[in-house]
């Protein structure tokens, strides 16, 4: 896609603090921007994962992008001590470019002028969201010392940021072939049920065993289980009993093919904010495990997204049930009722596709304050 912004030179960094979401959001920012004909280096200091989410991205295969090393002790040596000067900084999520970055490419400023350097925030549809997208925060220490850094957040509403949307994903989910799709991913499960299909991502989730025990006893139903955390929390479950064989599990995939899964499946359960995402993009019936926070700050998140989504009670009280807040599972998950919450997550979306997506104003945003 050709763009109108001019091609800058941009740094991103990425500390992994736990999960998968801070290279989940990273990476997909990055080819995005990538994608609108812009240069970026990005740094991490926890790469393993990026060899399935993006196989070749270590190895420079990305046109536009270049993964290096986060490197904390640097102090002016390589890898920061030769590089260019860039015009971006986004820092992921709050997490502080490295002082010797700083302190190297400050060298390469003239004193009034500086990059625009942007702290990524967390996804939120509460309403500080909309108060605090684009205000200014003076650094007072440090190398910056005297620089501005600007809250850039991702959001459901206009006034926000918006979310990360590829150019071309409704041409990609129009010529999707959910058929081929499941008789390819689990073609033992697709030859004996043209039933209801679930994906699992999550962590554990409270109403989790509810769920195994309906899907159990299903003889319609297949459960695409993603590796780690939700393949050992079913297998948990299931204990010394045998793996159901329409429960396949996924190995890992590239971001692409994930996000395929979730247009193939009638539910997907979805956890974090990059899945959570991926879900509304799909159109598809979901349920959100909400990153859960020690201060219980996830239960006013979720409250706050399930307004915004328009949710009718039955999935505003299946979320509580899932996230451990109260509420009720659904008397069943039938094709009816997934159909229903499908059409809420479909219109949420109509909501969505009619807003700018994230890269498109963050360009926007680094284009007005350079
Ligand atoms: C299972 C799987 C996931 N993925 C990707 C999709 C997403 O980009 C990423 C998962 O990210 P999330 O959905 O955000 O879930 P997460 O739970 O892994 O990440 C979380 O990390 C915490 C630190 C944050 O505070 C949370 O908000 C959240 O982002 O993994 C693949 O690309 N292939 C796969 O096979």
């Amino acid at each position: 896609m050709s763009s109108t912004f001019p091609p800058l030179r941009w740094d991103v960094f990425c500390r992994v603090i736990d999960n998968l979401g801070d290279v989940g959001v990273c990476w997909r920012l990055s080819r995005a921007l990538a994608a609108r004909g812009q240069q970026v280096r990005l740094w991490m200091d926890q790469t393993e994962a990026l060899r399935w989410m993006a196989p070749g991205a270590l190895e420079g295969h990305w046109p536009g992008i270049t993964v290096l090393p986060w490197n904390d002790e640097g102090d002016g040596a390589p890898p920061y001590g030769q590089l260019p000067r860039s015009d971006v900084w986004i820092e992921a999520f709050g997490c502080e470019p490295p002082q010797p970055f700083i302190a190297q490419q400050r060298a390469l400023w003239p004193a009034d002028q500086a990059p625009v350097w942007i702290n990524l925030e967390y996804l939120s549809a509460e309403s500080y969201v909309e108060r605090t997208h684009g205000l200014p925060s003076p650094l007072m220490n440090g190398a910056g010392r005297g620089w501005t850094r600007w809250f850039f957040y991702p959001g459901f509403t206009p006034c926000t940021g918006g979310l990360l949307r590829e150019a071309d994903l409704l041409q990609r989910l129009d010529g999707f072939d959910a058929q081929a799709w499941r008789q390819t991913a689990a073609p033992a499960a697709a030859a004996v049920t043209t039933g209801r299909w679930f994906s699992l991502f999550c962590y554990e989730p409270p109403g989790l065993p509810w769920l195994l025990e309906q899907l159990h006893s299903a003889p319609d139903a297949v459960l695409c289980v993603t590796p780690g955390r939700a393949q050992a929390a079913v297998a948990q479950w299931l204990g010394s009993r045998p793996w159901p064989s329409a429960w396949p599990v996924r190995p890992w995939v590239d971001q692409p093919r994930f996000d395929e899964m979730l247009w193939a499946c009638d539910l997907n359960v979805v956890r974090g904010e990059d899945s959570l995402v991926r879900a509304l993009w799909a159109g598809q019936a979901f349920v959100w495990h909400i990153y859960p926070q020690h201060d219980g700050a996830h239960h006013a998140k979720l409250d706050a997204f399930l307004d915004w989504l328009d949710a009718p009670p039955d999935l505003r009280a299946f979320h509580a049930f899932w996230n451990g807040s109260g509420g009720e599972p659904p008397p069943d998950l039938s094709a009816a009722r997934l159909q229903d919450w499908a059409e809420v997550a479909r219109a949420a979306r109509r909501r969505l596709l009619a807003q700018t997506d994230l890269t498109t104003q963050l360009l926007a945003f680094v284009a007005e304050k350079r």
